[in-house]
């Protein structure tokens, strides 16, 4: 009996595999040897999955006679594996353009954050947004990113803070995962700033004694799927006590740790995030020696994100040195309202890579 096949992608002149032996991530000069084939094919089954990669000609002989519901002619192209957005903020509404006027005026992205713009604006706007208003326009946001190459997205709640409004977004990430062709990965991010009117402490003290339970019920029902728990850690935001406290709260009902650190000023963040086992810290323009030394070691991920640093003008993060130790470095668009980027291509053309 003859198989059939959704799609031949037949003869391109290379298939980037990145790796062979299935490695999660390669690191430091493994880096420098990809996985390349050159005259490949490769074979996609109607589930939707790989089924077979390799030499057109070896692809040919193993696949004569059967059939595809598509054959694509790939001479002369790239196939590349699906991009990853390791950090994005895609659920909010109201938009912040006139922050850039007045970043270009001088302010900073602090001075703008205390004057209670910023994520407060976002917080603002997103709190009055229905759901559905919410998740039409995150859709859309997604349709934009895929379009850009984007098959995984790593997306954030964060603008609204209390409660309610957290588990609104979160539900509007869960429907996506279940209603649109890419993947996500959902984290809460109830600690992206300190709500109006309450302490950093107060703060985290209703995230750890009520988000957190709330969360973990709706989690074991099977209603909300929550990969990641993230704070930003950040002089006048979460300092690193508070910061550990929500973390640790999150570690103990199984999620992943993956936060903002090292961002504007030096935290230690690093230190911390390798100390808990974190999964992956973001920004770390500020990030220590001794925060890039514990990052290898403990194998937590640096996600890096050019296009902030550059909207900000900030320094970019000393991509090089993290490589060059050992980090595992992967980069995200930062999609936001402040950082307008869908695109992951567009992350790659920043000057972060250049040795500083
Ligand atoms: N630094 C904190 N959070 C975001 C910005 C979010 C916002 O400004 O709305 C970031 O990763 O860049
Ligand atoms: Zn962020």
């Amino acid at each position: 009996m003859t198989s059939s096949h959704r799609l031949l992608l037949e003869n391109a002149q290379q298939v980037v595999l990145v790796c062979v032996r299935g490695e999660r991530f390669l690191t430091g000069s493994a880096l420098r040897s990809l996985a390349v084939l050159e005259g490949a094919s490769v074979v996609v089954g109607t589930d939707g999955l790989i089924k077979a990669v390799g030499p057109a000609a070896v692809i040919q002989s193993q696949f004569s006679g059967e059939t595809f519901e598509e054959r694509i002619d790939c001479s002369g192209k790239c196939i590349l594996p699906g991009l990853v957005d390791a950090h994005t903020h895609p659920v909010w509404a109201g938009e912040r353009v006139h922050e850039f006027a007045m970043k270009l005026a001088g302010a900073t992205y602090m001075d703008i954050h205390q004057a209670g713009g910023g994520i407060n604006f976002t917080v603002e706007h997103t709190r009055q947004a229905s759901e559905e208003e919410l998740f039409c326009s995150f859709q859309q946001r997604l349709q934009c990113m895929m379009r850009a190459g984007t098959t995984l997205v790593e997306c954030k709640s964060g603008y609204g803070l209390n409660l309610e409004t957290e588990l609104k977004m979160l539900r509007v990430i869960e429907r996506a995962r279940r209603e649109l062709h890419l993947s996500l990965s959902a984290t809460y991010c109830g600690a992206h700033s300190v709500p109006k009117g309450k302490t950093a402490v107060e703060a985290a003290d209703d995230i750890i004694n009520h988000h957190l339970p709330r969360l973990k019920e709706l989690s074991r029902n099977g209603d909300l799927h929550v990969d990641n728990i993230d704070v930003f850690c950040e002089k006048g935001v979460f300092d690193l006590d508070t910061t550990r406290r929500i973390l640790e709260g999150g570690k103990k009902m199984g999620l992943q740790i993956n936060f903002h650190g090292d961002e504007l000023h030096p935290m230690k963040a690093a230190e911390l995030g390798a100390e808990l086992g974190a999964q992956a810290i973001s920004h770390l323009e500020e990030v220590s020696d001794e925060g890039i030394a514990a990052m290898a070691a403990a194998r937590c991920s640096a996600v890096l994100l050019p296009t902030t640093a550059y909207m900000l003008r900030l320094k970019q993060p000393r991509a090089r040195k993290m490589l060059d130790e050992g980090v595992i470095v992967a980069l995200g668009s930062d999609f936001n309202p402040n950082a307008y980027c869908f695109s992951m291509m567009g992350t790659f053309d920043l000057p972060v890579w250049r040795p500083s």
